[in-house]
């Protein structure tokens, strides 16, 4: 029995350095603020993808202590970005970490700036990719991918940053159509994404930092 693929999704996380994340929030944010959300977002993702029944573990690929330090005390694994070569080699490399220990693992990539992520509809997510030995989520703007899945057995192939929807299309990733699951596609990359989060409901250590600043 495939024991590995029947216990439920690994996640894997990638997450900056806070001192050079979210460079995009900046002007809405200000210099000291912008790395607290960038943990705050963190924070709330994995809080959000641990509480959903469908994942066993969260994989957060990253070189910052104090998030290493707050994210493996909310229950990821935490590992280092050992490639150091950017957003898709961390990836690869998360990947790698859970199938050395679940080599028939189902692994997913999602983004770590998803504030108002859901637990069911990351769930509804996760049961549609079951499907498709690759399949992918397009962020709200609908060019770029928040989620990447890879079936037992299939590399996760990860193409993000920017462009990424049609490269994930192309590279032959099936694009998941659904009604309902704004909260994991709502990436957060400037103040408009931010309010636009703010709308979905933020998770509760980004509200704790951003909704008394917005006021
Ligand atoms: N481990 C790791 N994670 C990365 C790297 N580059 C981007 N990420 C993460 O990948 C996800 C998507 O990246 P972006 O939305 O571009 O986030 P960002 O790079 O912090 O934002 P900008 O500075 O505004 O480009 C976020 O969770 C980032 O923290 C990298 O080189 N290593
Ligand atoms: C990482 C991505 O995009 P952005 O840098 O725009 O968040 C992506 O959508 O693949």
């Amino acid at each position: 029995m495939n024991t590995d693929a029947d216990g439920g999704w690994s996640l894997v996380v990638p997450l900056k350095p806070l001192a050079v994340a979210k460079s995009r929030l900046a002007a809405a944010a200000g210099a000291r603020l912008r790395p607290r959300l960038a943990l705050a977002f963190a924070e709330d993702t994995v809080g959000a993808a641990l509480e959903c029944v469908r994942v066993r573990e969260a994989v957060v690929v990253t070189d910052d202590p104090a998030a290493r330090e707050v994210l493996a005390a909310l229950g990821a694994r935490v590992v280092p970005d050992a490639p150091a070569a950017g957003l898709n080699a961390a990836l690869a490399h998360g990947a790698r970490a859970v199938r050395a220990r679940r080599p028939h693992a189902r692994v997913a990539a999602l983004n770590a700036d998803l504030p108002a992520l859901r637990p069911a509809e990351l769930a509804r997510v996760l049961d549609a990719a079951l499907a498709f030995p690759r399949a992918f989520l397009a962020d709200a703007a609908e060019i770029g991918t928040t989620f990447l899945s890879a079936a037992p057995g299939v590399e996760l192939a990860p193409a993000f940053g920017g462009a990424s929807r049609r490269r994930h299309l192309s590279s032959g990733a099936v694009e998941i159509r659904l009604a309902g699951v704004d909260s994991v596609r709502r990436d957060v990359d400037t103040g408009e994404d931010l309010a636009a989060a703010r709308e979905l409901g933020l998770g509760p250590r980004t509200a704790a930092r951003w909704l008394p600043a917005a006021g």
